[in-house]
């Protein structure tokens, strides 16, 4: 059963932080911001919050747009499920897990849903163009940008997403970072500062050029644009054309030029504005960033360079050595963009072949000179991240896994400075730590989410039902980063005029003083023990040393209260931070441990498998084998059976094979008759064997009775012996008495003797045991069965 979570509205989370508050809570991290529960956990989307009257700071919600692609023609017919993405309305998306998706999977078993419905400032389709985009997205923050507010525009998105494509777009439909030139220069029109020798230095800050430097710049800026000389033409051609439709498109005329001065200029002050445009273009690469205007190194083997982040004294990153460009037109800066692209790292990877590997960030900066005073630099970043994929999807390895790991990771840090940054907000007792120094790409872009700029964030999705879960976790991260509320300072505080150094970064002299807090500013800046500029230090005069060194023991002495103090805070925030991070890899180790499951499951489900087919298939060699040699499968029995035809349908090929026949059917009848008469013996013989165990099995029946019989016969005999020897003894007896009573009638001396003699004869016969004849009876009468018994067993 699916559920849904409205994440629309659920509650308000802001509270009021003041921005030294967020600055200094850079460290530390609240354990487990990024992991999916708790994403979904936290994605509560406030309602937009207004501006604090009480305050002069100004307080928005971080916008987040969302852009759907359309279908690809390959898409559209491989029968990819279409109905996992909803456009419910303007802000809200409903996502529907499609069958074999991990998140289906996972809801089925009871874990996490199948719906989910997320809610974005505002919702664009398929359908909506490049110019309709731009309208309705960031018009309004390169119109701000104007007026002097700094902003960043990012894409988030898996590969293959459109990230790309809405930021540059194609020639035919350009996209907003071209329609983004082309206001500026619009705006700028007739206002153009052309010397070139003011150009941005550090973070915000500006150098003057000498003669010499103008015309190095000038020459390095052909050089690049001579790359494109052929491109050049077809584009400006293209160019023009499109540069023609925007003002119609944009409504330009609803925005004067004065809005890009400020309220305080007087006419006069409005007349003497120039506005300088300068461009750089650079990429972060394996946490590596690399200039993509310097020209690339010849030869395979050589590698590019990459550039140092630092720091100003202000606590602003910033790239050292990057180009800057001066640009006088959209056509110049795409020409610019287009020279950057040639040289940014793309590789193919399973799922898009010309998918970016690294994050591009193209800066426009707007120099606003007073004479020959600068008094603003307003910058206006776009970047574009590289594909927010995982590695077990795309299958990565090696290299590729590498820069996997690397953009993760990335990505992943930014995703814990916005869930910081939202947790600290929603919380105000919350300090926790926000790890922008973690990467490249946030501590480049620290100062904006610190309150120096406005920050916005377009998510690309592709329909597709194949990334549907790394969709979702785009959404999900979205969501959260929808929660982060940005302050914007009052303008007096960010309008502080950019320090003039000259080049190298050392101190201005102005009318033969030395600009104190420029070179405070200057001492304060990470660099200063570089031998480099130790070195440069020295062409100074020597009375300007001795002020530098004056006004350095003064910054050491406070520079050493102040780090006992740093160190104490550090001390404790690194306990923190080491703590939150064992609970963080904790749960890291928890999820990989979940998936590791996840997949060790899936391939005993795929072995599983492996051994069912297995099975079969050993089964049917079985099966196979039973039938034999014989077995001729019917495609073969069929096909020989048409050669045999063929070759029957030959005529001298008939006559053999008659012969042959005749021969075989002789053979085979032949052959037929042994087996018929083989069968025949054997069943006789099998009959008879059967016969005589029937037979042995009758005699010994017989034998046993006959045993039994021949007991009792015994049995019997002796019985009858005792029987007839008692009889005879009797007899005897009896005629003994009849001749001793016969005897004693004769004279008394015969009859005496005869008496005795008879008397002796009478007791040998009656007393067997004591007579002889007794004996001999018994034993007669005995052996006679005993001889009988013997006989029947011959
Ligand atoms: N809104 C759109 N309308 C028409 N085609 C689009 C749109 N968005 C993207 N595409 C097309 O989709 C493909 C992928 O877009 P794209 O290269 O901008 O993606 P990506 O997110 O930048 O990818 P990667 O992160 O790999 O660089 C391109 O061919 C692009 O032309």
């Amino acid at each position: 059963m699916s559920t849904l979570i409205d994440l629309t509205d659920e509650c308000t989370v802001l509270v009021h932080p003041d921005l030294e508050a967020m600055q200094s809570t850079c460290n530390g991290l609240h354990p487990g911001h990024l992991h999916d529960g708790l994403l979904s956990e936290l994605s509560t989307i406030s309602s937009i919050v207004s501006s604090d009257p009480s305050s002069c700071s100004e307080q928005q919600q971080l916008k987040v747009y969302l852009r759907v692609r359309p279908f690809s023609k390959e898409e559209l017919s491989s029968d990819e499920d279409q109905g996992c993405i909803v456009l419910e309305n303007t802000k809200t998306v409903l996502l529907q897990a499609p069958k074999g998706s991990a998140t289906l999977k996972s809801s089925e078993k009871g874990v996490g849903q199948a719906l989910h419905k997320f809610s974005f400032s505002k919702i664009f389709g398929p359908d909506t163009n490049q110019g309709r985009f731009f309208e309705g997205t960031i018009k309004a923050q390169v119109l701000d940008y104007l007026e002097g507010k700094n902003a960043l525009v990012f894409t988030y998105g898996v590969t293959n997403a459109g990230k790309t494509y809405t930021i540059q777009g194609s020639q035919k439909d350009p996209g907003i970072l071209p329609q983004a030139l082309d206001v500026i220069f619009y705006h700028v029109k007739g206002k153009q500062y052309d010397q070139m020798d003011l150009k941005p230095y550090l973070s915000c800050d500006v150098q003057y050029l000498n003669p010499d430097e103008v015309k190095q710049e000038r020459s390095a800026k052909a050089a690049i644009l001579s790359l494109l000389k052929e491109e050049n033409d077809q584009y400006s051609k293209s160019s023009s054309s499109t540069s023609a439709s925007y003002p119609s498109s944009l409504s330009f005329s609803s925005v004067s030029y004065d809005q890009t001065a400020d309220s305080t200029d007087t006419a006069a002050d409005r007349e003497r504005l120039r506005f300088a445009v300068w461009v750089s273009f650079y990429e972060i690469y394996n946490e590596c960033v690399y200039d993509l205007l310097q020209p690339l190194p010849s030869g395979k083997a050589r590698k590019r360079g990459a550039l140092r982040v630092c720091e100003d004294s202000s606590g602003n990153s910033y790239i050292r050595d990057l180009r800057w460009i001066n640009v006088h037109n959209s056509e110049e800066a795409c020409k610019i963009l287009k020279v950057g692209n040639k040289n940014r790292s793309a590789a193919s990877t399973k799922m898009n072949q010309s998918s970016s590997r690294s994050h591009s960030i193209f800066t426009i900066k707007l120099l606003k000179i007073d004479g020959t005073e600068v008094q603003r630099v307003t910058e206006l970043s776009l970047c574009d991240l590289a594909g927010s994929e995982r590695c077990n999807k795309t299958k990565t390895f090696g290299e590729r896994l590498k820069e996997a790991g690397n953009i993760n990771n990335s990505l992943l840090i930014l995703g814990k400075c916005i869930a910081a940054l939202r947790h600290n907000q929603s919380d105000r007792m919350k300090n926790n730590y926000i790890p922008f120094r973690e990467s490249k790409l946030t501590r480049l872009f620290q100062s904006i989410f610190c309150g120096k700029g406005v920050a916005s964030m377009i998510v690309n999705v592709n329909q597709c039902a194949s990334t549907y879960d790394e969709t979702l976790h785009v959404m999900k991260f979205s969501a959260v980063a929808k929660q982060v509320v940005q302050i914007i300072p009052p303008k007096s505080l960010e309008s502080l005029a950019p320090r003039l150094v000259g080049k190298d970064g050392k101190p201005l002299l102005r009318n033969g003083v030395i600009d104190t807090e420029a070179l405070d500013s200057y001492l304060e800046e990470e660099e200063l023990l570089d031998e480099e500029d130790e070195e440069d230090m020295s062409i100074l005069p020597q009375e300007d040393l001795l002020n530098i060194i004056e006004s350095l023991k003064e910054k050491l002495l406070a520079e050493r209260r102040r780090n006992l103090v740093q160190e104490i805070e550090i001390r404790k925030e690194m306990g923190d931070a080491m703590l939150q991070q064992l609970m963080e890899s904790e749960e890291l180790r928890s999820r990989q441990m979940a998936e590791l499951k996840e997949s060790y499951q899936e391939k005993l489900e795929n072995t599983f498998e492996l051994y069912k087919d297995a099975l079969k298939e050993h089964a049917y060699q079985c099966a196979l084998e039973r039938v034999g040699e014989e077995y001729v499968p019917m495609d073969e029995f069929i096909a020989e059976q048409e050669k045999v035809e063929v070759y029957l349908a030959l005529p001298w090929l008939q006559l053999s094979w008659l012969a042959l026949s005749s021969g075989y059917e002789a053979l085979y009848e032949a052959k037929c008759a042994a087996e018929q008469l083989c069968e025949a013996r054997e069943k006789t013989i099998k009959s008879l064997e059967k016969r005589v165990k029937e037979l042995n099995e009758t005699l010994q029946e017989a034998g046993e009775s006959f045993m039994e019989k021949v007991d009792e016969i015994e049995k019997l005999e002796r019985k009858l012996a005792d029987k007839v020897g008692e009889n005879f003894c009797n007899s005897i007896a009896r005629c003994f008495e009849i001749l001793e009573s016969e005897s004693s009638q004769e004279s008394p001396s015969k009859g005496k003797v005869k008496k005795g003699l008879l008397a002796n004869i009478k007791e040998s016969v009656t007393s067997p045991r004591k007579g002889a004849l007794g004996r001999t009876l018994r034993k007669s009468v005995r052996t006679a069965p005993m001889s009988l018994k013997k006989k029947p067993m011959n």
